[in-house]
């Protein structure tokens, strides 16, 4: 890749072969966290090296529109996913190079290329992989995809070609958009979920009712409340072992079951990590130098508590503070994350905890079409959900800052775009 900025130096043998090369900061993961630290140094040096070093075969895109914009959004195309980071950075960014070694005490990584690179400051931002289906053969099989990356949507796209029936397993957002995704490419969809009732983790259950029904009003098999426990992958299709007995058949399977974060590189340097890798306010690891930031950090929320976050609100605004600081910023990083999701041309958005089983408080302009509900834990706001509400991130936000014990009925309009 090239970058406008100055090459970085490398320290040469006496036949001149180069030994070390460095960088004032390198970022290990080719993310949208990598893409938002980059630009972050950028804010504060305009002159420092910046590398970024990834094993996914795509430079920095756009994740979130692999289950969204890209199936739904005619105009969106595939050149509108990547972030553009060594253009608009400058950042040298080494793609299908993984990291293998990190040494903090000498400031020092090794990657399976066989180079070692020194830096000044360093960020994990690993990630994570995604949790495989307990399918025999599923490893090796291209009709079972564990959907993360880019390459994984362009195998479901050509499998969507040609399949009549796909299997989604999983619930969450990513179940639940691939479901939408793909029932509205004509392919004959069932979605195998875990909860009673899709959504009933997250949704009120009056809520989750409705939104189950959308999925199932479209054509969607939905398959409550049961686990995949195992089953075969072959030429013909795919068998999915449900708890409880039954199967189902279909020619593909895809899988959104959250992910396994990809701490290995950060416990062999003996950085201390618990839930992800553990980080401080300012995002800096045990070690020093070494920062964290995005799905594989664990950090302090300063109203929520310690955390680890798989978000791209997260990745994007943790990651430039991540950025500013591996340029020495020393700032805390103190913005509340929040998701969205959109199926079936609702967007809905959520700030702090979205729990099924908390106590809630509804607010609806329009039932279930527009509004907001609170998730309230010990008489405090811990979530707050925008059903398409629009722009209302930030007064969610400061309703979940409030201190001391809730007023219920004072919640009823307090966000415009509720009853008010
Ligand atoms: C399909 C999909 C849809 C999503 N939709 C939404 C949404 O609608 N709303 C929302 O809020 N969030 C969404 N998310 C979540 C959001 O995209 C993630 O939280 C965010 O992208 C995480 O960024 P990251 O950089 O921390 O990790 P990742 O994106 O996992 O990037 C990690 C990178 O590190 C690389 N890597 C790891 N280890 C090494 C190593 N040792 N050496 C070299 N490279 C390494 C990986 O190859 C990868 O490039 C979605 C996620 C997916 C998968």
């Amino acid at each position: 890749m090239t970058s406008p900025h100055p090459d970085p130096h490398s320290d040469t043998r006496a036949d001149g072969a180069p030994t070390t090369s460095a960088y004032d900061h390198i970022i290990v993961g080719g993310g949208m966290v990598a893409d938002a630290a980059a630009r972050g140094i950028r804010e504060r040096d305009q002159d420092a090296s910046i590398a970024i070093i990834s094993d996914d075969i795509d430079e920095p895109y756009t994740r979130p529109a692999l289950s969204k914009k890209l199936w739904t959004d005619p105009e969106f195309t595939w050149d509108d996913v990547p972030l553009g980071t060594a253009e608009d950075t400058g950042a040298t960014v080494l793609l299908r190079t993984r990291v293998t070694a990190l040494r903090p005490e000498a400031h020092e990584i090794d990657t399976d290329a066989g180079g070692t690179f020194s830096y000044r400051t360093l960020l994990l931002a690993p990630g994570g992989r995604p949790v495989p289906l307990p399918v025999e053969g599923g490893g090796k099989s291209d009709r079972v995809v564990a959907f993360r990356t880019a390459e994984d949507y362009r195998h479901l796209r050509a499998l969507a070609a040609h399949a009549e029936r796909i299997a989604v397993v999983g619930g969450g957002y990513i179940g639940s958009e691939l479901a939408a995704a793909l029932v509205q490419q004509g392919v004959d969809t069932v979605l195998v979920h875990s909860t009673p009732t899709l959504g009933s983790d997250v949704f009120p259950a009056d809520l989750a009712e409705h939104f189950a029904a959308m999925f199932r009003e479209a054509g969607v098999e939905l398959v409550g409340g049961r686990e995949v426990v195992g089953g075969v992958a072959g030429d013909a299709g795919v068998r999915l072992d449900l708890e409880g007995g039954d199967t189902v058949v279909a020619d593909a399977v895809v899988s959104g079951l959250g992910i396994e974060v990809r701490s290995e590189l950060a416990e062999a340097a003996g950085i201390r990590t618990g839930d992800g890798i553990v980080v401080d306010a300012r995002l800096r690891t045990d070690r020093p130098d070494v920062y964290a930031a995005g799905d594989a950090a664990e950090y302090p929320d300063r109203i929520l508590g310690r955390r680890r976050v798989e978000h791209v609100d997260n990745a994007e605004q943790m990651g430039r503070q991540a950025g500013r600081n591996l340029a020495g910023a020393e700032e805390e990083y103190t913005h509340t994350p929040y998701y969205y999701s959109a199926v079936f041309g609702t967007r809905y958005e959520a700030v702090g905890t979205l729990d099924g089983s908390l106590e809630t408080v509804e607010d609806w302009a329009e039932p279930r079409e527009r509004g907001v509900v609170y998730y309230l834990d010990e008489d405090r706001v811990v979530g707050v959900l925008l059903w398409n509400v629009p722009d209302a991130t930030d007064d969610a936000r400061a309703v979940l800052a409030e201190e001391g014990t809730v007023d219920r009925a004072a919640l009823i309009g307090r966000i415009p775009g509720g009853s008010r």
